[in-house]
């Protein structure tokens, strides 16, 4: 690859990234709201915030995308847990304003 190419391959590539991480912020953003939703039907259900089942079935989920992928396991559950950490911050929030 020339000096020329490559310039060109980074610029693209950044260009991608850009849109790539935009909708990755949109997809967090949908899922804040879908996690909005759950904490609603959760208290007329009298169901606590936390489901430890749903996170354990969400991260082997995660594991198993991240060998599949040749993706660092232990990095990837780190972000995966990060989302879902967010999302009961929401809830949590959402709630006490209620
Ligand atoms: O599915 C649920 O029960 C949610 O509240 C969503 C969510 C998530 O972010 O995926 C958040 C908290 C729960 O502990 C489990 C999963």
């Amino acid at each position: 690859m020339d000096e020329y190419r490559a310039r060109e391959v980074l610029r693209r590539s950044r260009q991608k990234i850009d849109g790539i991480d935009r909708d990755i912020l949109d997809l967090i953003t949908s899922r804040i709201a879908l996690a909005r939703e759950i904490a609603e039907a959760k208290e007329v259900l009298g169901m606590e915030i936390l489901d430890p089942e749903r996170e354990l079935q969400i991260i082997e989920r995660t594991r198993k995308i991240a060998r599949e992928n040749g993706i660092d396991e232990n990095k990837l559950t780190e972000l995966m847990k990060i989302l879902m950490d967010l999302s009961k911050t929401e809830q949590k929030e959402m709630l006490r304003r209620q």
